[in-house]
C-alpha cells in the first residue's frame, strides 16, 4: 500500500533546523528537476525517431488493415469514406490475435477457404460485411463452398449492422477480414495462401446521391479498389481465379429504351456513380483482353430484403414511418426492386457458369480468350415508389408523413426496368418475389432487429387482422438460411 503522503502526491525532504533532523512535506512538482526533464525530452525524440524510421521502412504497413473477425476486435471508422477507413488499420493490426501473413493468419484463412463439399469453391468475397457480399457468403457456405470474406467496415451507414452480418458469418465459421481491397499487399497475400477459384467482388461505394456529396469515394472504391482486385487477380493469383463483381442497374442511365437489355447503350450516365461502374465495365474489358481472366458484371437493380442498406430508401422510409418523421417522395419514381434472395442465386449461378482464366500470373500471357460476361439481375416488374411506400404503411400500420416533389437534379433516374433474359438462358436465373412478399420478410426482419413493439399486418390474402411480430433473435432469411 503506498503511504499517505504518496498518495497525496507529496514527498516528504529531509532538513536541517537548529541541529535537528527534521522532515517536511513538500509538493512532489517541485522535485522535477531539471536532470528528468533532460530525460523526459530524450525520451520523446528517442520515440520520434523511432516512428520515422518505422515509417521509412514500412511505408506500406501505415495503409494495411488486417485483423480477424474473429479475434472480436471491433474498429469501425468514424467519417463516411471508405478511403479513410485504412488510416486506422495500424491500430487493427496491433490489435490482431492472429496478424498479416502470419501462419496463424494463413491457417485460418485456408480454413475458412477449404470447401465442405467436392467440386466445391474457394471463394473470396469482398464486401462480405455488407448486404448482398453477407448473404452471399452465406448461401456458398450453406452449400458447402469454402468463404474467407474481407470488408473495410467504414461508416457510409452504420458499421453495427455490418458487424452483425460478420457474426452471422463468423457463427458458420466464414473469416471476414477488416481489410481494404485496396491494400494491395493484403490481396498478395491472400493469393499466397490460398488458390482462391472465384472472387464475388462486392466491395463498393454504393449509393446514387451521396455520390455528389463525396465524389473521391467513388473513385477509390469503384475504379481504384477495382483495378486492386483486377491486378491481384490477374497478377498475384496461380492459378488465377474467375471474378464476378457488382456492376449496377444505374450504367443505363438516360436510356428510355424498355426493359432494360444488356445490348442497350450504358455510354449516358447520370451520375458519378453509375460512371464509376461504368468505368468499371470497361476496364473489366482490358484486364479479360489483356490478361485472360475471366469478368462476369451482374448489373443489379435496386436489390433490398432483410438486413440491408439503411441508406437505400425502402430501408429509411421504413424507420421514418415508425419515428413519425416525413419522408420525400420523387414523383413518378418507379423502380425494378429486387429481393435478395433472388439477387443471391443469380450471383451464385454467375459465379458457377463463369468459366476459367486463362491467364498465368508467372508467363503474364494468356492462352486464349477469357470469358466476359456481364448480367441484368433484376425483378423484371418496375413498381412506383409511391407503391412501395403504401406496402409499407400496411406492414407497420402506420401511414406516412409524405411529402412528393419532382424528382431532383440528383443523379436519379426516373425508372429502372430489367430484362433477365440472358441471365435467365444462361444460368437460369428467375426471379420469383414480389415486392409485397419481400418487403414483408424485410419488415419482419426489421421488426426484431430493432426490438421494435409494431403488430405486422398480414399478408392481404389472408384477410385476417395484423398479428403481433414475433421477437425471437433476428436472423438472415435469404437462401443461406
Ligand atoms: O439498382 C441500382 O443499380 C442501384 O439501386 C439503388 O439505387 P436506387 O434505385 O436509387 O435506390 P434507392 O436509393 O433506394 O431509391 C429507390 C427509389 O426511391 C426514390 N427515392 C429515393 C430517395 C428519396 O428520398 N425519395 C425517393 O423517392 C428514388 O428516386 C428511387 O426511385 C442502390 O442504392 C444503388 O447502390 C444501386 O446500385
Amino acid at each position: 500500500m503506498p503511504s499517505d503522503a504518496a498518495a497525496k502526491g507529496v514527498k516528504l525532504e529531509r532538513y536541517a533546523s537548529g541541529g535537528a533532523l527534521l522532515l517536511r512535506r513538500v509538493a512532489s512538482g517541485k522535485f522535477v528537476s531539471a536532470s528528468s526533464h533532460l530525460l523526459f525530452r530524450a525520451t520523446v525524440l528517442a520515440t520520434l525517431a523511432l516512428v520515422f524510421l518505422f515509417a521509412l521502412h514500412y511505408p506500406s504497413l501505415l495503409s494495411r488493415s488486417f485483423s480477424l473477425a474473429s479475434d472480436g476486435s471491433s474498429s469501425s471508422v468514424p467519417g463516411a469514406s471508405r478511403s479513410h477507413a485504412s488510416h486506422r488499420s495500424l491500430l487493427a493490426s496491433t490489435s490482431a490475435a492472429a496478424t498479416y501473413g502470419s501462419e496463424r493468419w494463413q491457417k485460418e484463412i485456408r480454413r475458412s477457404a477449404k470447401p465442405g463439399r467436392d467440386g466445391g469453391l474457394s471463394v473470396l468475397v469482398t464486401g462480405a460485411g455488407g448486404f448482398v457480399g453477407a448473404h452471399c457468403s452465406l448461401a456458398l457456405k450453406a452449400r458447402g463452398d469454402g468463404v474467407v470474406g474481407l470488408d473495410n467496415f467504414n461508416s457510409y451507414y452504420d458499421p453495427a449492422l455490418k458487424r452483425g452480418r460478420q457474426q452471422l458469418l463468423a457463427d458458420r465459421g466464414v473469416v471476414v477480414l477488416d481489410a481494404d481491397i485496396n491494400d494491395a499487399l493484403l490481396l498478395e497475400k491472400l493469393f499466397e495462401a490460398v488458390p482462391f477459384t472465384h472472387v464475388l467482388h462486392l466491395a463498393a461505394q454504393a449509393g446514387v446521391r451521396y455520390a455528389m456529396e463525396a465524389p473521391q469515394t467513388y473513385v477509390a472504391s469503384n475504379v481504384a479498389g477495382l483495378v486492386s482486385v483486377f491486378e491481384a487477380a490477374a497478377k498475384r493469383a496461380d492459378p488465377q481465379p474467375a471474378v464476378v463483381w457488382a456492376s449496377s442497374s444505374s450504367v443505363y442511365g438516360l436510356n428510355t429504351d424498355a426493359p432494360f437489355s444488356e445490348d442497350h447503350r450504358t455510354d449516358r450516365p447520370a451520375s458519378l456513380y453509375a460512371a464509376t461502374k461504368k468505368a468499371g465495365e470497361a476496364i473489366a474489358h482490358a484486364y479479360n483482353h489483356i490478361y485472360g481472366l475471366s469478368i462476369t458484371g451482374l448489373r443489379f437493380f435496386t436489390v433490398y430484403g432483410p438486413w440491408g442498406r439503411p441508406d437505400m430508401a425502402y430501408f429509411s422510409f421504413a424507420r421514418s414511418i415508425v419515428a413519425g418523421e416525413p419522408i420525400t417522395l420523387y414523383a413518378d419514381a418507379r423502380r425494378d426492386f429486387t429481393y435478395i434472395d433472388d439477387v443471391v442465386k443469380g450471383c451464385v449461378g454467375a459465379l458457377d457458369t463463369a468459366g476459367r482464366s486463362t491467364g498465368s500470373a508467372r508467363s503474364g500471357k494468356k492462352s486464349g480468350p477469357a470469358p466476359l460476361r456481364v448480367y441484368n439481375l433484376g425483378n423484371t416488374s418496375p413498381v412506383p415508389v409511391t407503391r412501395m411506400v403504401a406496402i409499407l404503411e400496411k406492414l407497420l400500420g402506420k401511414k406516412a408523413n409524405k411529402r412528393i416533389i419532382a424528382m431532383p437534379s440528383n443523379g436519379d433516374v426516373p425508372f429502372t426496368h430489367a430484362n433477365v433474359s440472358h441471365a435467365a438462358h444462361d444460368f437460369g436465373y428467375r426471379p420469383t418475389t414480389s415486392l409485397d412478399a419481400g418487403l414483408r420478410h424485410f419488415v419482419d426482419w426489421f421488426v426484431q432487429y430493432y426490438k421494435l413493439d409494431i403488430k405486422i399486418a398480414k399478408p392481404s390474402t389472408t384477410g385476417k387482422k395484423p398479428a403481433a411480430a414475433t421477437k425471437k433473435k433476428a436472423s438472415a432469411t435469404s437462401a443461406s438460411s
